[in-house]
């Protein structure tokens, strides 16, 4: 990939980094140049850049792509693409990629741990051993999460894999998703209000569209009820955060386990003091293992894309 340009997005994964440079890409670190120069350091070197490496944060919008008449990829360090500006790309002619599977089983395992973070109150029961509380008295009782009804929104890889980790705690599974699936150990609603109404946790594990943009909105959130925990390793979209909010503070909803929010960086202050609340930044599939995987798999496109070889994990 000998001097060809590439714009990063975002900080990378310094391995990504050194094997971009190391195959002899040159790159053009978009995140270096403040917010409201970003187009005009798109429009100065679009005689160089030929690929975009994006992230879930910055991918790759209409904009951006319109500024570089020599983009031939965007390949994604992500496996959502809700920011790439897919039809556009279609369009133009440009190819997409993403990292999809490499990073299922983490994201999974985040999200089992957020509810059971959320129900045996983890956290707050951590601080109440390290703050010397507990020479005052026992900590309070929590909530079984072994049994419990576990519904998931969206049963593509990631459900799946929160499905089948969900079952070796004797959960019973349903979900909800455009259409059924050949699962008949799962249990399949056709709405998302109506697998609320039947299920203890409801986990958001479907990818962002306009059709799944606050599918999690107040009248699911009612139905899933004060004793209902609400898991989010999606996006924060996914979710009308205000009702969220307003839910948890008001006592309506039970709890929630949140890797996402709507607008990241930002997390809700609201849910600050509250123990029946567990708040991670974005890390779903932040293990070494796994980032160094992702990438590999966009290395590993971009590689193939500028070889003519059939690309690893095509979009578009
Ligand atoms: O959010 C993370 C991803 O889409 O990979």
């Amino acid at each position: 990939m000998d001097k060809i340009g590439v714009l990063v997005t975002h900080k990378p994964l310094p391995y990504l980094e050194q094997e971009l440079t190391r195959r002899g890409c040159r790159l053009f670190r978009l995140w270096e140049s403040p917010e409201s120069r970003r187009l005009e350091f798109c429009r100065e070197n679009s005689s160089e850049i030929r690929a975009i490496v994006g992230n879930s944060n910055f991918g790759a919008d209409a904009a951006t792509i319109d500024a570089l008449p020599k983009l031939e990829i965007v390949a994604s360090f992500s496996v959502g693409l809700d920011k790439v500006d897919l039809p556009k790309c279609k369009e133009r002619g440009i190819r997409v990629t993403n990292t999809p599977d490499v990073l299922t089983d983490d994201v999974a395992d985040l999200a089992i741990g957020l509810t059971i973070s959320v129900m045996r109150r983890i956290p707050s029961a951590d601080k109440y051993a390290r703050s010397g509380a507990w020479k005052k008295g026992e900590y309070t009782l929590t909530t079984r999460f072994s049994g419990k009804r576990v519904g998931i929104l969206g049963l593509g890889r990631i459900g799946l894999a929160i499905a089948k980790r969900a079952e070796a705690f004797d959960c019973p599974i349903s979900y909800y998703s455009r259409s059924e699936k050949p699962h008949p150990n799962y249990t399949y609603y056709s709405t998302p209000v109506d697998l609320a109404s039947n299920c203890d946790i409801l986990v958001v594990a479907c990818a962002l569209t306009e059709e799944t943009r606050h599918i999690v909105n107040r009248a699911v959130i009612d139905a899933l009820g004060p004793k209902g925990v609400l898991i989010n390793i999606g996006r924060g979209p996914h979710v009308d955060e205000p009702e969220l909010v307003a839910a948890l503070v008001e006592g309506r909803l039970g709890g929630a386990g949140l890797d996402v929010f709507e607008n990241e960086p930002h997390v809700p202050e609201e849910l600050f003091a509250l123990d029946n609340v567990v708040l991670v930044p974005h890390v779903a599939s932040a293990t070494i293992e796994t980032r160094t995987a992702m990438a590999d798999l966009v290395l590993g496109n971009l590689e193939a894309h500028f070889l003519k070889k059939p690309l690893l994990t095509a979009v578009v």
